[in-house]
């Protein structure tokens, strides 16, 4: 065991051992040495004080000092965030992910201001006028107002359409009525919204003279501003214990007959005039769902940087930790050097890369068709709808997969909060649910593949993403299998044509039995979830490939090769994951799957004396990580000894609980 200021000796053995520059690695993470520097500035700014670390552990405490405890935490933060980080990014750029993720010093479980952050200001921004963020948006960066985002209902979240709650135009009082007309219309799940927000949107269906516009976003202030009571006609409250997000305080919210002033509707793509005329000023529909299609985009970052922060505790503890003998009398070896435990990890580091290049890209497209918008043209949003909506489901549901494996990597120890990976699990988890669940965010991808297809089909020019229709329509023969990253990419594209061209021809021969379109396709949609993640795949195999090749051209052999080895890995993986689907749609025989299988187990080997060199590339801070056995210096069994002296339990020699039921207990006669 080491003193305490030394660094594990098989931490600093592996670091040895590393042969190539990990602050290279950590630049093209971060997409650049500017990057990278800016990135530091803001992490010395905010974590100055330290003021982040708890005297008792969060887990510890009831759910009413948790509360307390986070909100207290942050006010902190956002102070340091007002006073001196957005100097340092600028207004326009407060929500880069940096100050989020250095908001996790903070909290180990959420901050009750996230939902402010993360989506009242940016439905102000993109849902308000100008007239309108000239109002709002002065006072939420300020934080003069806090808010939140109730779009679902106790009675429906995924079909936004069936939302229950009303606003009704009152033109004699130019005034919106809100109403809850039943218990399943009651807002429900609002991050923020139980015990913090005074203000928050409401997505409600519109009447104004006599007729129902659809669902809308609405400004509404529910509590008083000096008292923090809930205003009258206001129902408001936390919705109780959940699997993670316990400090976020989710609440539900109803209205009784509520007024706002006819302003407080958020008029960017719709508005409601005086005399109760309503105007629609969007070109396209689902403008409303603006927030929606940004936290997602978000999401893929999120799922990338959790998984590097999973996947680094365990790559440590892999190398501290030492099991088992691998022959009568012989030392223990390091858990790494287990082949089965490398398989659990070093694709989560490969994952954690794929997903952070894709997450550039995904913004980088976002914001072209952001700026497309703003000119008038909105046909390239339907492309950027599927690819966020298939992105965020898939790459959110690996990476909780994977988190959940670096937990099983850690054995007991990562069962325990303080290894901070029951936290990422749980908060990782929630992503694959919320802002679209994972089956619905799929199949809305896969409507956009069908009309794909039936454009290719037609010899139409498809849009980029999905331009391999074009050139797998015409064959009618197996892909032809070539074992190089170039040919998996491919064959991923084979794969993804393959299941779309089945549900086409399964929807249609449905539709031939008599079968009217809306059930043609209910019955094919396991299928098109199939065919959705599928296209996904390919996505994010080409893209990280591709953007890993860009990315590298100018680095040094030795981080080319290493990255080139992860890059290879990730794609192996997928071909032996996919192996089935790959003899199905490819000319690929049992033997090249043998030599995959190979080639896999070859580069375990290669990637292995890099691994802890390649966790330490995403330059995770201690403060950040939050986990005794994931810690720069290694110093796990000391922080395991540590945490407990800070377990509450621990402060008194009996517990007072022994002389009220223990001691009876064992006295009583049976
Ligand atoms: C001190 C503080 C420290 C912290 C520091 C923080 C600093 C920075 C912050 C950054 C934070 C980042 C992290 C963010 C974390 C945020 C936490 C979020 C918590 C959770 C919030 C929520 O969950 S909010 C609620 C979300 N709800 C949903 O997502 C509902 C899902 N359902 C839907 O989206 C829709 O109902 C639907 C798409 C499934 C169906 O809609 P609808 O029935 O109306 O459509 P149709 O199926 O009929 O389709 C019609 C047609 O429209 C197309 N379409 C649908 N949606 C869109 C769209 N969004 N855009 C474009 N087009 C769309 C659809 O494809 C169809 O097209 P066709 O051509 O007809 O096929
Ligand atoms: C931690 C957390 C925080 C949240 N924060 C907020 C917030 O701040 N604001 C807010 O408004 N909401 C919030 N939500 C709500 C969240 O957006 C919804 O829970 C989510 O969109 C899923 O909707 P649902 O709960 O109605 O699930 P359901 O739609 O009821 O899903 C249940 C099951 O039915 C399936 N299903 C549903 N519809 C279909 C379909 N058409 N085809 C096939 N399968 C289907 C789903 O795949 C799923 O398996 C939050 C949720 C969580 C868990």
């Amino acid at each position: 065991m080491s003193s305490k200021k030394e660094i594990n000796e098989d931490l600093v053995n592996e670091r040895r051992k590393c042969n190539f520059n990990i602050q290279e690695v950590t630049h093209i993470i971060d997409g650049g040495v500017e990057n990278t520097l800016q990135r530091k500035k803001i992490e010395d700014v905010a974590l100055n004080g330290g003021a982040s670390l708890d005297d008792v552990p969060e887990e510890c405490m009831n759910l009413r000092e948790r509360y307390e405890n986070a909100l207290r935490k942050s006010c902190v933060y956002a102070n340091i965030l007002r006073n001196e980080l957005l100097e340092i990014t600028g207004i326009e750029n407060f929500g880069t992910p940096v100050i989020r993720r250095t908001g996790d010093a903070f909290f180990k479980d959420i901050s009750p201001f996230m939902l402010h952050l993360g989506m009242f200001v940016p439905t102000i921004m993109g849902q308000c006028t100008a007239e309108q963020q000239g109002i709002w948006l002065p006072k939420a960066l300020d934080m003069q107002i806090i808010g939140a985002y109730a779009q679902t209902e106790l009675g429906h979240g995924t079909f936004i359409r069936g939302l229950e709650t009303t606003a009704t135009y009152d033109p004699k009082t130019k005034e919106f009525i809100l109403y809850s007309p039943t218990i399943t219309s009651y807002k429900w799940w609002a991050g923020g919204l139980g015990r913090t927000a005074n203000h928050c949107i409401v997505v409600a269906q519109l009447y104004t003279q006599g007729k129902c516009h659809g669902v809308h976003p609405f400004i509404v202030q529910i509590r008083d501003l000096d008292t923090h009571m809930p205003l009258p006609g206001i129902k408001v409250g936390e919705i109780g214990p959940r699997m993670g997000f316990n400090t976020a305080d989710n609440g539900f919210l109803g209205f009784n007959h509520f007024r706002i002033p006819r302003m407080n509707m958020m008029m960017k793509n719709a508005q409601v005039l005086e005399d109760g005329t309503y105007v629609k000023v969007a070109r396209h529909g689902k403008l409303t769902y603006g927030t929606m299609v940004f936290v997602r985009v978000t999401l893929v970052n999120e799922a990338s940087f959790n998984l590097s922060k999973a996947v680094t505790i365990a790559v440590r503890y892999s190398a501290v930790r030492r099991q088992s003998e691998l022959r009568p009398g012989s030392a223990e070896p390091q858990i790494l050097d287990y082949p089965t435990q490398q398989h659990k990890l070093f694709i989560c580091i490969a994952t954690a890369h794929a997903f952070q290049l894709t997450a550039n890209w995904l913004w980088h497209t976002f914001t072209v068709v952001q700026a497309e918008m703003r000119k008038g043209n909105i046909d390239t949003l339907p492309e950027l709808h599927a690819l966020s909506s298939c992105l965020k489901a898939v790459s959110t549901s690996d990476a909780a997969a994977c988190i959940e494996q670096c937990r099983f990597a850690c054995g007991g120890h990562g069962y325990m909060m303080s290894s901070n990976l029951p936290y990422l699990y749980s908060f990782v988890a929630a992503t694959r649910t919320y802002e679209g669940d994972y089956t619905v965010l799929l199949l809305q991808t896969a409507r956009y593949l069908v009309k794909a297809w039936e454009q290719a089909e037609a010899k139409k020019i498809v849009t980029p993403t999905v331009a391999y229709l074009n050139r797998c329509f015409d064959t009618n023969e197996k892909v032809a299998w070539t074992n190089s990253p170039e040919g998996i990419i491919k064959s991923f594209q084979a794969i993804a044509a393959g299941k779309i061209s089945l549900c086409v021809k399964n929807i249609r021969q449905r539709i031939k039995t008599g079968m009217d379109y809306e059930d043609a396709w209910l019955m094919t949609t396991v299928q098109l979830v199939s065919a959705a993640e599928a296209h996904c795949r390919s996505m994010i195999l080409d893209t990280y490939w591709n953007e890993m090749q860009r990315l590298t051209k100018t680095s040094s052999d030795n981080v080319k090769m290493v990255l080139y080895q992860l890059t290879t890995l990730y794609l192996v993986y997928w071909a032996l994951e996919k192996s089935g689907d790959l003899l199905r749609y490819t000319s690929i025989t049992e033997g090249d799957i043998d030599l995959l299988q190979k080639e896999y187990e070859d580069l375990l080997v290669k990637i292995r004396p890099n691994a802890v060199g390649l966790v330490d590339a995403f330059d995770l801070r201690d403060e950040i990580l939050r986990s005794t056995l994931g810690s720069y210096d290694g110093r796990v069994y000391e922080r395991l000894m540590e945490e407990v002296q800070k377990n509450p339990l621990n402060k008194v020699p009996v517990d007072p609980s022994f002389q009220k039921y223990l001691k009876p207990f064992m006295k009583s006669k049976i």
